[in-house]
């Protein structure tokens, strides 16, 4: 049932004036602004008729000094109705955001046209303008005359305004008499200027972003490097179809893209204020109708931020409101109508690819959420993340940077870490966020100045919060309303840092939720911070409404520290020649990196086909190449591993051919087994034989002695003379025997015809070998001076005299001297 009303009150509840608030009549659904009471009743009172006068003056000759002067015309055209109005209200102090929102209130009373009609007449159609600028002329002409007459009066008219103090009363009053209506900032007005350079872009709707007050505000900007005002936006999404069919009304009116009306109207259940319709007023940088693109959105609250990261700034965006509000939609958008988030990445590679030619630039995303108090990577989603503090601040650790080289690939991440984001459907919203989610992009600039390289880093976090929701509207005793109690309290917190960052206190509660401590540098650090709080048009949503513009309008008052660029500049430590060199070395190495590979590949081959042939038949060779090469097993399974992942399956029948190997191994230990006892044998039978051939030597030489004992002679008679094999050696003994018997060779001669392999050790060899060592006649003091080579010969010269002596007597003495160090036979004493 439609409530009928009747006029109430529309203004600022919190406004303590309360004598001067202004009149409306709403008994239409959208709040219209009641006639003024000149026309109403012209038997109003005469104090109200005075106020109405004086506000009419004061736009009559605002007008016309409009039209005497166009420039600043412009200026104040761009300042109150520019679809851009962020700009020309940065340098205006909230005293003067009353002024003007006052302005407008009797404005829309005094005049016929209503706030609709001012829109139109201001909208960026060109022919509405027009049709604008030559109404201005008409009534200049005739106001013109009507100032002159009335300028007196006008100064001497007392403090006008709806909501005006006195302070505020003398400014307007300045204004009327000063700069038509445009009072100029306050000295140590802290203005944060949108433009950052002549760079920034020009919007694609038109949008003038030049600054309206320009230079003016350079000044003020560069002067006061003390800190810059969060911006604070608003979007109202358009009537959801589930609303309408509820039977929701508008509640909210967007006036001059800044000013938000907002109307409560009384429930039908609400008796006593049946009638009754009460609502408030709240001003921002801007404000979007429902109509307003995705484009003009960006264009308006973060298009800036991106030119000025690129200068090493920092920047933050974060949406606000309550669930199904549009914060999801404003950030990220559809396929057709892409969001904040997208359209600044793809601002910034197109910004990167224009200056490309100047220096090198990197780019870094990261991605996560805050899902009921723990922080998680949107990108490679795993463990919870924890969050530390180090010199850039809060940060996550451990979160996953990707270097993105395009949009494309931003995209794509974007993408990913979406579909990995938590969203459920609620009874509000059917594809509700429930997590708070961070988007960070750190754009860092490098360019050689002279011999250094200034970096420049700068940071852009975007941030799509969840929406605060009641608890009744959703799920009751399920997850759903464990994540809703979560986000509140999350949001609870960022409203606690609000307040004491807007009341200046000094400890900031950061610490009380994980959201509020990623936010720490967005809003106390130095950074250029956006919000954009987000309203549903619904008047069922209204408390929700009236909560999310009331904490927007608490954090227009928060300053953020100066942003200053984050430069550095990076000393190259080398000089030119030396990098040469160093980049010389590193291609050497690399080079021989390669060929070390390359060989090793190549082994990796060998080997893996040598394990192939042993494991199809184990032959000696393979196998032997197998032990030879012990440590070879491993690096052939390393790579199968590796290959094997790579291909995406697994070795076919890895366990046989390890079983083949063994089985190598251990019949070629036996077959060694084997061979050693073999050896042993054979050594024991060679011993025996030995022990065999000694004997018949001794039999021989006995039978020799018997034989020849009485002629007095003895043979001489060696093991290798009776071998059976050697049979020149004996004919040579024979002939030596028959020279000894008949003429006589040198000495010489006689000791190579000796077998030389079984010689013994003589006397000499002896004497040489344990002989100290002896100085010889330099003075060196040798081992032995004697050379060993000429040691037998000497030998042979002393004992050939005695060699004859000894030949002539007996066997008995031959076999003395011929046993090794003079040993003495061992002879039976009683053979004695
Ligand atoms: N400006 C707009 N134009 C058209 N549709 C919109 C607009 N804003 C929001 N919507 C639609 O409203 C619905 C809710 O929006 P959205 O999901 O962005 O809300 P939300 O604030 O992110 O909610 P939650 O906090 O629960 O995630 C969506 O279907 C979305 O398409």
């Amino acid at each position: 049932m439609p409530v009928s009303t009747r006029s109430q009150v529309f203004g600022n509840q919190d406004d303590p004036n309360r004598s001067q608030r202004v009149r409306l009549r709403s008994d239409q659904e959208e709040p219209q602004l009641a006639p003024s009471p000149l026309q109403r009743n012209p038997h109003h009172g005469l104090k109200e008729k005075m106020k109405a006068l004086t506000q009419f003056y004061e736009q009559q000759k605002k007008q016309t000094a409009a039209l005497r002067n166009p420039t600043s015309s412009n200026r104040i055209e761009e300042q109150r109705f520019s679809t851009h109005p962020s700009v020309g209200l940065l340098g205006s102090k909230r005293k003067e955001e009353k002024e003007s929102k006052m302005e407008e209130v009797m404005k829309e009373k005094l005049q016929k046209p209503s706030a609709q009609m001012e829109e139109q007449r201001f909208s960026t159609n060109p022919s509405a303008e027009l049709l604008g600028s030559q109404r201005k002329e008409e009534k200049a002409i005739e106001t013109e005359r009507i100032m002159k007459e009335n300028v007196f009066r006008l100064v001497a008219l007392p403090t006008v305004g709806v909501a005006a103090d006195e302070g505020e009363g003398k400014e307007n009053l300045m204004g009327l008499v000063g700069n038509v209506g445009f009072s100029c900032p306050k000295k140590g007005t802290v203005i944060r200027k949108l433009s950052m350079g002549s760079s920034a872009p020009k919007s694609e709707v038109g949008i003038r972003r030049e600054t309206a007050i320009g230079g003016e505000l350079d000044k003020i900007s560069e002067n006061s490097m003390i800190g810059s005002r969060i911006l604070v936006f608003v979007r109202l999404r358009p009537m959801a179809k589930k609303e309408k069919e509820a039977g929701s009304r508008c509640c909210v009116r967007i006036v001059n893209r800044r000013d938000v009306y907002l109307t409560e109207f009384a429930t039908e259940n609400d008796y006593l204020r049946l009638k009754r319709v009460r609502g408030r007023h709240f001003t921002f940088d801007a404000s979007f109708p429902d109509s307003t693109s995705q484009q003009e959105v960006y264009a308006t609250t973060t298009a800036d931020l991106i030119e000025a990261v690129l200068q090493g700034r920092n920047g933050s965006v974060f949406c606000y409101g309550a669930t199904g509000a549009g914060k999801t939609y404003t950030m990220l958008g559809t396929v057709e109508n892409p969001g904040v988030m997208v359209l600044a990445i793809k601002d910034l590679f197109a910004k990167i690819r224009q200056r490309s030619c100047d220096g090198n630039h990197v780019v870094h995303l990261s991605y996560l959420e805050v899902y009921n108090e723990t922080v998680r990577d949107l990108l490679s989603p795993g463990r919870p993340l924890v969050l530390r503090e180090d010199k850039q601040g809060i940060v996550a650790a451990g979160l996953t940077q990707y270097r993105a080289y395009s949009t494309d690939e931003v995209m794509a991440l974007l993408q990913q870490g979406n579909m990995n984001r938590t969203t459920e459907p609620t009874r509000v919203n059917e594809t509700s966020s429930r997590s708070h989610a961070i988007l960070q992009v750190i754009a860092e600039y490098r360019v050689k100045d002279g011999a250094d390289v200034v970096s420049r880093i700068g940071k852009l976090s975007l941030i799509d919060l969840a929406g605060s929701e009641r608890a009744l509207a959703t799920d009751q005793r399920t997850l759903r309303s464990l994540e809703g109690a979560n986000i509140n309290r999350s949001l609870l917190a960022l409203s606690s840092c609000i307040n004491a960052l807007v009341e200046g206190k000094k400890h900031i509660p950061y610490r009380n939720s994980k959201l509020t401590q990623l936010l720490k540098d967005s809003l106390g650090g130095a950074c250029n911070t956006v919000m954009i709080a987000n309203i549903s048009p619904s008047n069922l949503s209204l408390g929700e409404t009236q909560n999310t513009l009331h904490w927007a309008d608490r954090a227009k008052e928060i300053r953020t520290k100066a942003c200053v660029a984050n430069e550095e500049v990076i000393q190259v430590p080398a000089p030119e020649a030396d990098q040469a060199k160093l980049i010389l070395g590193l291609q050497k190495e690399n080079q021989e990196l390669r060929m070390q590979l390359v060989r090793h590949q190549q082994k990796l081959l060998t080997m893996e086909a040598q394990s192939l042939a042993a494991n199809c038949s184990p032959t000696p060779s393979s196998v032997s190449s197998l032990l030879s090469t012990p440590c070879s097993t491993k690096p052939i399974e390393k790579h199968r591993t590796k290959s094997s992942l790579l291909a995406g399956k697994c070795f076919s029948t890895p366990e046989p051919k390890k079983k083949g190997a063994e089985e190598t191994v251990r019949e070629l230990r036996q077959a060694v087994k084997a061979l050693e006892i073999e050896m042993e044998r054979m050594k024991k039978e060679h011993a025996m034989q030995i022990m065999q051939k000694e004997n018949l030597i001794r039999e021989l030489t006995q039978k020799n002695e018997k034989s020849l004992g009485g002629e007095g002679m003895t043979r001489i008679l060696t093991r290798a003379s009776l071998r059976p094999k050697e049979p020149a050696e004996r004919t040579r003994i024979k002939g030596e025997r028959t020279a000894t018997a008949g003429e006589l060779k040198s000495p010489s001669h006689r000791f190579q015809s000796p077998v030389p392999p079984v010689k013994k050790r003589t006397f000499w060899d002896i004497t040489t070998a344990n002989s100290p060592s002896v100085t010889n006649l330099n003075g060196r003091k040798t081992r032995s001076h004697v050379a060993p080579d000429q040691a037998p010969s000497m030998l042979l010269q002393l004992a050939y005299p005695c060699f004859w002596f000894v030949l002539m007597l007996g066997p008995h003495v031959v076999n003395y001297i011929l046993q090794p160090g003079f040993a003495r036979p061992r002879t039976n004493p009683l053979n004695r």
